[in-house]
């Protein structure tokens, strides 16, 4: 898979079929998108490739920065094993984001990028002010002589599967169905880093987990969590939150990783949320807090 950094006066090697969107998270609804324009750029014969912004373009609109499901570095990886040929990567500045929607398809999409081919969402909107909808891309792709896939949304237990309800799910703690919209579990990764060395002397150290990804904050409470280690899986219990009955500081994800003993500090891991176990709670005592800590982490056994 190709990347290429571009800005609006690039211009194409060659045609391809593109997807357009965020693509937040990779999910099973982006999936079958996905395939659908590997399938029809192939048929057609042209690559596939994808128009993705550097930053998610809700920063820019809203002035905030957007919670997110995966950094590049994840939708890069799950995008090339989709089978996605190049990656056009812009960034979303007040030009692309002021443009007139007919530039955006005539200009930048058929002429610099030389599109052939269009799939998008239902529900993608494009241009200044949003102004540009599927109705437009209808229109043009018969006047400019594009084939253009519009894909119907995806349900999955009466609910759409979009990055939006998914971050909804994970802020609930209702992980398990946030993982089945994903496709895959829901992963953050970080370093390990210092924190106050208490778990340890209480028998169950945790690796402090720092990312420096914006990624949506899950529900206060402890997880049974995978965490992989230098290419290693292991088994942790994680609590997400503020420790209140030690302090109460900013966010803080901290895994006792099961049948294990190693200094990791430093060291780059991944952490995947498999279940929410229960809230985080304020204990009266520290004996009270590892007390509790023991039954999470004698529960999360009997679950192996
Ligand atoms: C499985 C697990 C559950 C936890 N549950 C809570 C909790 O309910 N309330 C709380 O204040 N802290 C909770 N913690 C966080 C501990 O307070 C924290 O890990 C401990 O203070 C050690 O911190 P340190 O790594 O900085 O030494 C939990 C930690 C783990 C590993
Ligand atoms: N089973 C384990 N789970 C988590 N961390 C472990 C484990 N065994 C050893 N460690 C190491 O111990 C450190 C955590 O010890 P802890 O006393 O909680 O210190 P800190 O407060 O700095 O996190 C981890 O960062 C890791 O390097």
């Amino acid at each position: 898979m190709e990347i290429i950094t571009i800005d609006k006066n690039f211009v194409a090697k060659e045609n391809t079929f593109i997807a357009l969107g965020n693509f937040d998270g990779v999910h099973t609804a982006h999936k079958i998108l996905l395939k659908k324009l590997v399938e029809e750029a192939k048929l057609n014969g042209y690559k596939s490739s994808i128009l993705i912004f550097k930053s998610h373009t809700k920063n820019l609109i809203f002035k905030q920065e957007q919670r997110l499901l995966t950094s590049n570095e994840q939708k890069y990886k799950l995008l090339k094993e989709i089978g996605i040929d190049i990656i056009y990567e812009l960034e979303f500045n007040k030009i692309v984001m002021t443009m007139d929607p007919d530039d955006f398809i005539k200009k930048l999409l058929l002429k610099h990028l030389k599109v052939k081919g269009i799939v998008v969402g239902f529900d993608y909107r494009f241009g200044h002010k949003a102004s540009g909808n599927t109705e437009l891309l209808k229109q043009r792709s018969l006047e400019e002589n594009f084939k253009l896939f519009i894909i119907n949304p995806v349900e999955k237990n009466g609910k759409i599967i979009s990055s939006t309800s998914i971050r909804e799910l994970i802020k609930n703690g209702q992980i398990k169905l946030a993982n089945e919209f994903l496709g895959y579990n829901f992963t953050m990764n970080g370093v390990v880093i210092n924190g106050k060395n208490l778990g340890s002397k209480m028998g169950f150290p945790t690796a402090n987990i720092k990312t420096d990804v914006n990624y949506e904050i899950p529900k206060f409470g402890v997880y049974d969590t995978n965490i992989e280690i230098n290419g290693k899986s292991y088994r942790a219990a994680t609590n997400i939150g503020k420790n209140p009955t030690i302090e109460n500081s900013g966010l803080r994800i901290e895994a006792f990783i099961l049948d294990f003993n190693e200094d990791i500090y430093g060291k780059s891991v991944q952490l995947s949320l498999l279940d929410f176990i229960r809230e985080e709670e304020n204990f009266d005592n520290i004996d009270d807090l590892f007390a509790q800590i023991k039954l999470d982490v004698d529960y999360i056994k009997t679950r192996l």
